[in-house]
């Protein structure tokens, strides 16, 4: 059956992070995106979120190009054609070249919706089989050791079930000898964001001694081929992150064994679809994946957490609770992450109820299509 779309709104809003955020490219403080509403008219309404930054430092997508692609061409797509099921979106949006986190912000609501109207949870209709999913911890760059020290053992008291750290070339192996050093079992892994080059392998080569479960994205955003190199010359498994747009180049990292990971985030491969796509041929091939956070507020977290219900999802994803974010998230009930677990709801949809106070204090301005 058809899925009925009436209304489309998209609700720009603006968050203060509770903590600022730092990687190897700079500081992310506050956050602008969209909550995307569809209305089917028959009182269902789905919801998906937007991840883009206000800088392209990540990919080039930033929120404005986000807003100018769903105005301009997503959703008039969704208008105008007939949906039967979620994974038709991607489809019809293969007329618009990349653009993932304008094409995800409103692919993840029609999954949402999708999977009311079915009377099923996300994860139910995503194929999910976990009831809880591990959480891990992102701990941005800090100013000082003792501070992130102070950071890890909080992680620590709240349970998460691992913890990555940023590095960029001088703040990463003396760190990583100072955290060793206090937490010699802890479940470590190493997110570079293209800080290295090949030209740094022997720097590489010495994380081999500090036991990480990955390390994230060391290259070029945009290589596979360098990654292969360096894997061959490295212990410890590579996870890519800012490479992966598609199905098409997860399979090409297999291929020429650039990663022995991949970290898998809906808004960077176009959706839930997409992200499924890639899951399904990684369990094949025996790759381990896991999710990746955008440092998303409610919507977007309880759509990760659907996700990561897949049996592939191995390893904890960037996934903390809504508190680790933010003062007050915009879903009833927050997302929260028990002794390190998050339990994967079974209410209709994405579980969580927008907090209609939160939304109105957050929000910036609404356009109705
Ligand atoms: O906790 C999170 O949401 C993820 C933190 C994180 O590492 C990240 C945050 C923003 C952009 C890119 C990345 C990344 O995985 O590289
Ligand atoms: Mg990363």
């Amino acid at each position: 059956m058809t899925i009925p779309i009436q209304q489309i709104t998209l609700h720009h809003l603006s968050m203060e992070l509770k903590q600022p955020f730092t990687t190897s490219f700079g500081t992310v403080e506050n956050k602008d995106f969209y909550i995307t509403e569809i209305d089917d008219g028959q009182g269902n309404r789905g919801f998906g979120e937007s991840v883009a930054f206000t800088a392209p430092w990540y990919t080039e997508e930033t929120f404005t190009t986000t807003g100018h692609m769903m105005r301009d061409f997503l959703i008039p797509i969704l208008l105008n054609n007939s949906i039967k099921h979620p994974d038709d979106v991607s489809k019809l949006f293969t007329t618009i070249k990349r653009n993932n986190m304008a094409k995800s912000a409103l692919e993840g609501a029609v999954w949402d919706l999708y999977a009311k109207r079915e009377g099923q949870s996300l994860a139910e209709a995503l194929g999910g089989t976990k009831s809880k999913i591990e959480a891990g911890i992102a701990i941005g760059m800090q100013s000082s050791i003792a501070e992130l020290l102070h950071k890890i053992a909080l992680s620590q008291e709240n349970g998460y079930k691992r913890v990555k750290l940023k590095i960029k070339p001088g703040k990463d192996i003396d760190v990583l000898k100072e955290v060793r050093h206090h937490y010699p079992d802890l479940p470590i892994m190493v997110d570079a964001n293209s800080a290295y080059t090949l030209e740094d392998t022997a720097r590489l080569k010495e994380l081999d001694a500090f036991q990480l479960l990955m390390m994230e994205q060391p290259l070029a955003h945009d290589d596979i081929v360098d990654h292969a190199k360096l894997q061959a010359e490295i212990d410890t498994p590579i996870c890519l992150d800012e490479s992966i747009h598609s199905l098409e180049n997860a399979k090409i990292a297999i291929e020429l064994g650039s990663c022995r990971v991949i970290n898998i985030k809906p808004g960077r491969v176009g959706g839930l679809t997409v992200a499924k796509q890639i899951h399904d041929y990684c369990v094949e091939k025996g790759i381990a994946v896991w999710c990746g956070g955008m440092l998303e507020a409610g919507v977007g977290r309880a759509q990760n957490i659907a996700l990561s219900s897949l049996e592939g999802f191995r390893f904890p994803g960037d996934n903390a609770g809504s508190d680790n974010y933010w003062k007050k998230d915009i879903i009833l009930p927050e997302v929260v992450a028990h002794n390190g677990l998050i339990t994967v709801p079974t209410d209709l949809g994405i579980g969580h109820a927008i907090d209609i106070e939160a939304l109105a204090q957050f929000k910036v301005d609404e356009e109705i299509f």
